[in-house]
């Protein structure tokens, strides 16, 4: 875990002395981090200003992580950037290199500053409070987004723990902002920013003209899009210029955030991708994927995984909802001569591919499933082969990085931008 002050402490100093001359918007939660940062880089980009955007996790290549106006910084300069950072940071051995998450957040606002960004959204990692991106001092505009539990291993199991350590972004005299929250969450929000010297708002709903811009399911990120706009509403006013709507739907339209409520439709498979990986988040995916495929005469298959600290039991659950006629299991793997992402293959992720296999068919009990329908793979290149005979409707959810691994076969490049209509 990126915290600074438990393991790195002289990170904490070494980044203080950077002078960071552009101002910085951070966004931290635990739901919908990562649309709402798009949807506000693409907004403050529309409107004429040159963008630095960092986020995680990626799904196929890292050098999606920092981006410069909207686009992924180019092979080129990430390695050129990377070994400038590497070589200055190395001198100073007596320091030890930074972990892998304080080594691309030291890259990114190396990159922001040198590529002369007007702005950078940054998106934080875990928690807030300890997160290496915390970091910063000039960000004159927060946000936090939905919260609720996830990663409860380092942020704590109550919703009061995990408010302390996401509300730990504020900063003094920064205009923070906040969708509605359960009560003891806002609650300690609301310490935490008496604490911190700023202001916490609640956001107003955004105009009605965003739910036809969007294409992700309106009712979901309706809270993502009313934070996003009001953040970068704040940060133009905060430089002097003015929001224009027209503008704001076009970004709205543009803005292309793949692997959430994602649909493609390749060969035999429409695959329907979404990173959902707390429990509310599965439940609107299994919604959005019934929703989806109400029509459709196609057989149902699902693709599942989940790593970390998650209860993926009660995630399975909500899974049987719908009714699947293949259910696999797979750890986010590609192909088995090759893992991606941060948490690739191994025989622990194969054996927690088979717990969840068990749990799955446990959770079945009376069975209107055979057992031969569900399967533990290596890998998602062998899944796919399974399926690939008939007609299917797909849903790959549990995982950013399972969905990075199916993204990784059928769409490399991320090139097949999601705007699916409602
Ligand atoms: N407002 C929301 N409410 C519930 N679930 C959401 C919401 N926004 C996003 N999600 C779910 O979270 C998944 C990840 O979305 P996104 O990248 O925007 O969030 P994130 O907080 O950055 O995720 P991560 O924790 O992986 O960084 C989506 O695929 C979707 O299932």
């Amino acid at each position: 875990m990126p915290i600074i002050s438990a393991r790195c402490p002289h990170l904490r100093h070494r980044l203080a002395q950077i002078n960071y001359r552009k101002p910085m918007s951070s966004l931290v939660g635990t739901k919908g981090k990562g649309s709402t940062c798009a949807y506000c880089e693409s907004v403050l980009r529309e409107h004429g200003l040159k963008t630095g955007f960092y986020s995680s996790p990626h799904l196929v290549h890292v050098t999606e992580r920092i981006r410069i106006n909207g686009k992924p910084i180019g092979k080129g300069k990430f390695v050129k950037y990377f070994w400038d950072v590497h070589d200055r940071l190395s001198q100073r051995e007596k320091d030890g290199m930074p972990m892998y998450f304080q080594m691309l957040t030291i890259l990114a606002f190396k990159i922001f500053i040198m590529e002369k960004v007007d702005v950078a959204v940054i998106e934080v990692g875990i928690g807030g409070e300890y997160d290496t991106t915390n970091v910063l001092r000039n960000v004159p505009i927060v946000g936090i987004t939905s919260l609720g539990y996830d990663h409860t291993s380092l942020l704590g199991n109550s919703m009061e723990e995990i408010a302390w350590h996401k509300g730990g972004i504020m900063k003094k005299g920064c205009e923070a902002f906040t969708v509605d929250q359960p009560a003891n969450a806002m609650k300690v929000l609301e310490e935490r920013s008496v604490e911190k010297e700023c202001e916490l708002h609640v956001v107003e709903d955004c105009p009605k003209y965003a739910e036809d811009c969007i294409g992700h399911p309106y009712s979901i990120y309706k809270r993502n899009v009313s934070l996003a706009l009001t953040l970068s509403k704040a940060y133009l006013n905060l430089k002097g210029l003015k929001e224009d709507s027209d503008l704001t739907q076009n970004a709205l339209r543009t803005c292309s955030w793949p692997g959430r409520f994602q649909i493609l439709s390749i060969d035999n498979i429409v695959y329907h991708l979404d990173g959902a990986h707390t429990e509310d988040s599965i439940e609107h995916c299994v919604e959005w994927f019934k929703q989806q495929t109400k029509h459709s005469k196609s057989r149902k298959a699902l693709i599942f995984n989940s790593t970390g600290d998650r209860k993926s039991v009660d995630h399975l659950k909500i899974l049987q909802k719908c009714h699947y006629d293949k259910v696999f299991f797979v750890p986010n793997v590609s192909r088995t001569d090759k893992s991606i992402a941060d948490f690739g293959g191994g025989s622990k992720s194969i054996e927690r591919c088979e717990l969840h296999k068990e749990q799955w068919l446990k959770l079945l009990g009376g069975s209107q499933m055979i057992d031969s329908e569900v399967h533990v793979f290596p890998s998602v290149f062998d899944a796919l082969q399974a399926l690939k005979e008939n007609q299917h409707d797909l849903l790959v959810t549990g995982s950013l990085h399972l969905i990075g691994a199916v993204l990784n076969i059928i769409d490399p490049n991320l090139q097949q931008i999601p705007h699916q209509k409602k």
